[in-house]
């Protein structure tokens, strides 16, 4: 197996009532590879992750992970109880114990030396994903996952962010698979892009998808932001890009 993790036809209906979240889906990551998943609220996006991850029942198709595969992963931060009295330290050794020099190593890699002795419900937003990157990374993974890691940020705090993903995924060659809901910055990070919407609407590289119909129609003016970010860049192939493209304006590429 030469990818990470791969499915084939994933079919989910939370409980099997209703209609399917994820239809007949079809997903791999590669070693090393940024794929950022994109799509409207309720399109399934956290529901493919956690199908991934084996955490959800599928109702047909299968996962294949790696097998030995060093998973981090960041969940979405709603889903963590900052509530709870509990300092970095200890966060950091949940649900394995750490040793305090690796901790440290973590936290100064993720840009928030010293906060061990820190409350949880002290930090500040860009402060507590940084150390939820950091437990993430104390596992040595060779795939990050990343569920809208920057929900919530400000845009200088989205930008810090990314750049820190690539440089980790620079130091370490581990893979990264994310979430997110910041079109612009996620998918410059990205090496391959996939749209979801309870279906795979469209995949390929960030130039191409951001030029696709589907894309476009799902998420309207703001994917303009998109084409205009790739309007003068025509390297891309868009051999993964299901039906026809659009020329944006002033686009001069020959097919
Ligand atoms: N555990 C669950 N039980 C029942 N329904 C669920 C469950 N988790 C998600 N859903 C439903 O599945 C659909 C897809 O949810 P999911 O969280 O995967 O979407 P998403 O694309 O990640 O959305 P968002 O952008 O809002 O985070 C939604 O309609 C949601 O209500």
């Amino acid at each position: 197996m030469t990818s990470l993790i791969e499915a084939t036809d994933l079919t989910v209906s939370h409980g099997g009532l209703g209609a399917p979240v994820l239809s007949h889906v079809d997903f791999l990551i590669r070693p090393a590879e940024i794929v950022t998943v994109v799509g409207p609220n309720g399109s399934g996006k956290s529901t493919l992750i956690r199908a991934l991850l084996g955490h959800v029942a599928l109702d047909s198709g299968r996962v294949e992970r790696a097998p030995g595969l060093r998973i981090g992963y960041v969940p979405q931060r709603v889903h963590i109880e900052r509530a709870m009295p509990m300092t970095v330290r200890r966060f950091l050794s949940l649900p394995h114990r750490v040793r305090d020099d690796l901790a440290a190593a973590a936290l100064a890699r993720t840009g928030v030396p010293g906060l061990e002795q820190r409350q949880i419900t002290a930090l500040s937003g860009g402060q507590f994903q940084r150390v939820l990157l950091a437990r993430a990374l104390l596992n040595d993974p060779q795939l990050l996952v990343l569920d809208e890691p920057t929900q919530g940020l400000d845009q200088p705090g989205i930008v810090a962010f990314y750049k820190l993903i690539e440089e980790v995924r620079a130091e370490t060659g581990a893979a990264v698979l994310m979430v997110s809901h910041d079109l612009l910055v996620v998918m410059r990070a990205s090496d391959r892009v996939v749209c979801l919407n309870g279906h795979v609407c469209c995949e390929g590289t960030p130039q191409a998808v951001s030029a696709a119909p589907a894309y476009r129609a799902l998420f309207g003016a703001e994917s303009q932001g998109t084409l205009a970010l790739y309007r003068h860049q025509h390297d891309h192939d868009h051999d993964h890009i299901a039906g026809d493209h659009h020329h944006g304006p002033g686009c001069t590429h020959p097919h």
